[in-house]
């Protein structure tokens, strides 16, 4: 039977780089893992093993350490978005390249003013907020895609839930609740309108905001159900971010189940919850504005 080569791509994932920077003896950390995967003229390595084509997975983790030497590595779209820029601009072959970055947060641990002051400001903790994520693509046709995101922003609502009013058939026990925990990890990811990759996007401060309006659309809905507080979230951002012209979000519901406590004599009056980890909801939606243009390879 016939075959041919399907869509296909290669690169080296989860390259962890740490860059120290020294403001003499204050010290600034940013550690990220950084995913690159390139696709082109390929047809050669797959099908007759001739490797002409293929910039090796190697020589691309090197490129990462050797452009946070020269470059450093400010914004993380900034960072993806020169990476993918030079694997299509410097490698005929290569047509099309898609960089995607995490970022993890360390906070400075606290010292002393004596100590501060005599030796330095080098000691972080690793923080326990969320990570923050980007996927760029850069085509040959000379289209850049920016999308940035968070995941693992865990939050809850100890009142102002409701979840009733659902479909009962046969197989139904859940009793409807007028009052509940509302808990969820958010992932979100946010697609940048088009030209928002020009240099100077201030992609920080679009984060810090985007991350505003998502916490604050979720603690100031009245949720009837997650799907709506989802749908809240991403209405917010869309309306508060001009840049911003897709929201994708995909939020565990981590169920808080009332603990039956009158084998043991005791009421439980919404106050003692079993924080079950699995199995659990999982709601997942897109919001977009209505003349968001065509997203072609930014989700992919
Ligand atoms: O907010 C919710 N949405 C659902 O679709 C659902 N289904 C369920 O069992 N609990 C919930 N909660």
């Amino acid at each position: 039977m016939p075959v041919v080569l399907g869509p296909n791509r290669y690169g080296k994932a989860e390259t962890r780089l740490v860059r120290v920077v020294r403001d003499g003896g204050v010290h600034h950390i940013k550690d990220v893992t950084v995913g690159s995967a390139l696709s082109g003229d390929m047809e050669a390595v797959h099908l007759t093993g001739d490797n002409a084509a293929v910039l090796p997975t190697d020589t691309q983790k090197n490129t990462v350490y050797a452009f946070a030497r020269k470059h450093g590595v400010a914004e993380i779209e900034d960072f993806a978005i020169l990476l993918a820029r030079h694997y299509v601009e410097s490698q005929p072959t290569v047509h099309h390249a898609r960089v995607e970055i995490e970022e993890h947060f360390w906070d400075r641990i606290p010292v002393s003013e004596d100590v501060a002051g005599e030796r330095g400001r080098h000691s972080f903790v690793r923080s326990g907020r969320e990570v923050r994520t980007c996927a760029v693509h850069h085509d040959r046709d000379g289209t850049t895609t920016v999308v940035s995101g968070l995941r693992d922003l865990v939050v809850l609502n100890s009142t102002d839930s409701e979840f009733s009013g659902f479909v009962e058939d046969e197989y139904t026990t859940l009793p409807p609740t007028k009052d509940r925990v509302l808990a969820t990890a958010v992932s979100a990811r946010w697609r940048h309108l088009p030209g928002a990759e020009a240099p100077g996007t201030a992609y920080g401060e679009s984060y810090d905001e985007v991350r505003r309006h998502l916490l604050g659309a979720f603690a100031e809905t009245y949720s009837l159900s997650l799907q709506q507080t989802l749908y809240a979230m991403g209405e917010r951002v869309l309306n508060a971010r001009e840049e911003v012209c897709e929201v994708r979000l995909a939020m565990p519901n981590k169920h808080h189940f009332l603990v039956d406590l009158t084998p043991f004599g005791l009421d439980n009056p919404n106050e003692v919850f079993h924080a079950a980890d699995r199995p659990y909801g999982l709601i997942e939606g897109s919001v977009l504005r209505d003349d968001a243009p065509d997203a072609r390879f930014a989700w992919e």
